[in-house]
């Protein structure tokens, strides 16, 4: 890979933007570490246009065409180094930023994320979405409300902790964050903070503070037991080599030197969890919400619903266009991972939007902006998912929920089906179910906070069945 030199700042000075994004990213910063950078970046656009100038090397593009050039297979631009920042050095299929690396790891990993090969997952990803649904039941039951939020988070991480360790963290089971899962949770927060203050990492590693201690013992138990389930599925594996629990890893296990080595998988095992669990479990709260908040929205979807059969499987679904139009446009409004993706400019810059810009420069786009584009999606701001009866060449394009070209959303087909599963089997369930007010519930609650990822404000999204 050609290493990149510092960027030529002159060319940019030309760029529209606030005058301080040319002398400083703290003002991105702040906005980034306070959950407001993406409705930040998209307030600059809505001022200045579809190139905005967001930091002295960072620029960002709400323009379809050069969104689609930045993400286009073989464009040259590659990940830039938050991604390492962001996973803590991880060597991950999302944190590699050599093209070839990453082509040759993704080779290897792509097949079992098909959608045919995840069909011979597809009971056990029901029986996790089955329980959540119970569970839901049992503490409307009790409680007169449900926190679908946390029972969706517990959903998604049981799926992804079963398709990676053939173990789940049996957090549906217990109805409590297991230890892993919250360990994850507080070494993401590093990974954050990493980010944007790297200099403050470094010296916690000097400076024993305690918030960074019980981030250091989580990194070590996260580490310890990835060991030990892959050691565990690696048993099971031995004593039964015809039959083992299936995995996406299994076939990794199964091609011994052509596979992966151990501390590869634990870092990719890692990777699916933290790609596959809050992504999942927040687009569908806000789905959930969405429809329930709006009366035509929920007949229409329980009269097709309705269709279905009475033991359903993901088949059923893929055939229901109005559930299908649901998804997409919680995808457009409450895309999950809505914020900057950044890329390196090429060495030998590029046009973008009818702009030269340097080599060496961050080129940003976010779904936030892309979806929120009016002449594109008319109305942006509303929930209408018959908006996606015909959509159009410039609906396909802007539309970018999991990103695109070479990097696109490894897990996309997983997160499709629990979608689809999830949502159906929940208005089926609960075809009068409505936003609950109990214990102080508003749609303050569900203000949009978002770092990397999206997440509701209030942490909760409380339902009851009537
Ligand atoms: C609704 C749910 C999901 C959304 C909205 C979502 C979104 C995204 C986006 C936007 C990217 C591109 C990041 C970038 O270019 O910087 C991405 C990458 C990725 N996602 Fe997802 N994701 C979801 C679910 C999942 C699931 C269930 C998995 C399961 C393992 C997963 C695994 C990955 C991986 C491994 C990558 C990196 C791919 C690469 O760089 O080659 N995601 N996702």
């Amino acid at each position: 890979m050609r290493a990149f030199s510092a960027p030529n700042l002159t060319m940019l000075s030309s760029l529209p933007g606030p005058w301080i994004s040319q002398y400083t990213d703290l003002v991105l910063k702040y906005h980034w570490v306070t959950g407001n950078r993406a409705h930040y970046v998209h307030r600059l656009h809505q001022k200045y246009g579809p190139i905005v100038r967001v930091a002295p090397t960072e620029v960002d593009f709400s323009d379809v065409s050069a969104a689609k050039e930045i993400h286009r297979v073989g464009s040259g631009f590659v990940k830039s180094d938050f991604y390492q920042k962001q996973t803590n050095g991880a060597s991950s299929v999302f944190s590699i930023t050599d093209p070839k690396k990453h082509s040759a790891r993704r080779r290897l990993l792509s097949a079992p994320m098909s959608d045919s090969s995840l069909k011979s997952m597809e009971s056990l990803i029901n029986e996790k979405i089955t329980l959540a649904i119970q569970r839901i039941k049992e503490e409307m039951e009790l409680r007169g409300s449900a926190d679908v939020f946390k029972w969706w988070l517990f959903m998604a991480s049981d799926v992804i902790g079963q398709l990676t360790f053939g173990d789940s963290f049996k957090n549906l089971d217990r109805g409590v964050e297991n230890q892993y899962f919250s360990d994850m949770k507080k070494v993401g927060s590093i990974g954050a903070l990493n980010t944007s203050f790297p200099v403050i990492v470094k010296l916690s590693r000097t400076i024993p503070l305690p918030f960074f201690a019980s981030i250091t013992s989580a990194s070590k138990r996260l580490v310890i037991y990835a060991e030990q389930s892959l050691e565990r599925y690696k048993k099971l594996l031995d004593a039964d080599p015809t039959h083992p629990p299936p995995t996406l890893f299994t076939k990794l296990f199964q091609a011994g030197e052509e596979g992966l080595p151990n501390d590869v998988l634990k870092d990719e095992a890692r990777g699916y969890i933290i790609a596959g669990s809050d992504t999942t479990a927040v687009s569908l709260t806000y789905l959930v919400w969405a429809v329930c908040s709006d009366e035509k929205i929920k007949a229409t979807l329980i009269e097709e619903l309705g269709s279905l059969p009475e033991n359903f499987q993901d088949q059923d679904t893929r055939n229901l266009v109005y559930l299908n139009q649901v998804i997409d446009e919680t995808l457009r409004v409450y895309s999950a991972a809505p914020s900057a993706l950044p890329r390196t400019v090429p060495p030998g810059g590029a046009v973008l939007a009818g702009k030269h810009i340097p080599g060496g420069v961050t080129a940003t786009t976010q779904a936030y902006s892309l979806h929120r584009n009016q002449d594109v999606f008319p109305d942006p701001e509303r929930f209408n998912p018959t908006r996606w009866v015909a959509p159009t060449k410039d609906m396909k394009d802007a539309f970018m929920p999991f990103g695109g070209g070479s990097r696109i959303c490894l897990g996309m087909h997983l997160a499709r089906m629990e979608l689809r599963m999830a949502a159906a089997l929940f208005f089926r369930t609960f075809p009068h179910a409505r936003v609950s007010n109990l214990e102080g519930m508003s749609d303050a609650d569900m203000a949009e906070k978002i770092y990397f990822l999206l997440s509701p404000k209030g942490k909760r999204c409380l339902i009851r069945a009537s």
